[in-house]
């Protein structure tokens, strides 16, 4: 069940506890009986589709993936990114042994993306147009522990080139955000399936929407609204969210 109705945005779209994210993720598995091959496929393909209504190809894309289903995104994002014209390379410094994760960078192997062998091989960030953070998402807990402390530290730093966020910052909390100061200030977020709670603290100009896969009975179980998606897009803006919050203080959620 979900734990309680979510807090909406100051603009009403729902926003996700990382309580119910997990939940409703459960949820998509069980009921409609979803795989999470499936489901990340459309996540990834929705995270490229959305750097592609902002950053046209052929951009240089970083992609830092990180250990959970938010680096299996970068992933599949990287193979579609590939597909649309760009030219990714990754870092997956913990790589997963499971055969979906396996299979995603052999797949991205064939198309000669460059994995590179350390976060130190990246070089100079200013030769990438964006880096996509595929780190965290709505499983982070804590502080990050290496390598991903020095890479996000790094990434803070580094306000030359745009990063670009799957679903949550990585390194702030998902339901608190940067709580701590000096976390990453991505340019654009791509929260999946409904922004999680942390988004309210979001202030760059580009936050999409994408993972075009919640049931009418799932998104009513939990209470969603959220904007509908034009036509065949794989994502939809959320327009008014960058321009609220560089105008008001961010909302606290109400219980309810
Ligand atoms: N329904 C959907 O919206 C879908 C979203 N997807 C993506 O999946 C992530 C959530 O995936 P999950 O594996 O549960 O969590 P994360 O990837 O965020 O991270 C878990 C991973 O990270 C390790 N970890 C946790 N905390 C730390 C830390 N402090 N330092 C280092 N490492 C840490 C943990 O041990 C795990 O290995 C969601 O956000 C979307 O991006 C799915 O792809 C499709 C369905
Ligand atoms: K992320």
């Amino acid at each position: 069940m979900a734990s309680s109705q979510p807090p909406p945005s100051s603009s009403g779209i729902s926003l996700l506890t990382a309580e119910d994210s997990a939940a409703l993720d459960a949820d998509l598995m069980s009921t409609p009986g979803f795989s999470i091959d499936q489901l990340m496929e459309l996540a990834g393909l929705s995270v490229a589709c959305a750097i592609a209504k902002v950053y046209p190809p052929p951009s240089r894309v970083l992609i830092v993936c990180g250990p959970g289903n938010n680096g299996g995104d970068g992933l599949v994002a990287a193979r579609h990114l590939w597909q649309f014209g760009y030219r990714p390379t990754c870092l997956y410094p913990k790589p997963t042994a499971r055969q979906l994760f396996t299979n995603l960078v052999e797949q991205c192997k064939q198309l000669d993306i460059e994995f590179l062998p350390s976060w130190e091989a990246a070089g100079d960030l200013g030769s990438y147009d964006v880096v996509l953070d595929a780190m965290f998402g709505f499983g982070f807990k804590g502080d990050p522990r290496p390598p991903f402390d020095t890479i996000l530290k790094d990434l803070s730093k580094s306000g030359a080139t745009p990063v670009v966020s799957v679903d949550v910052p990585s390194g702030w909390s998902v339901d608190e955000g940067d709580s701590k100061g000096g976390g990453l200030k991505p340019e654009m977020l791509i929260s999946l399936t409904a922004p999680k709670l942390s988004a309210r603290f979001f202030e760059g100009p580009h936050h999409f929407l994408g993972g075009r896969f919640v049931p009418p009975g799932i998104a009513s179980k939990y209470s969603l609204e959220l904007p509908a998606y034009p036509g065949s897009e794989q994502c939809v803006r959320l327009e008014e969210w960058g321009q609220q919050r560089r105008t008001k203080q961010p909302q606290e959620p109400c219980e309810g």
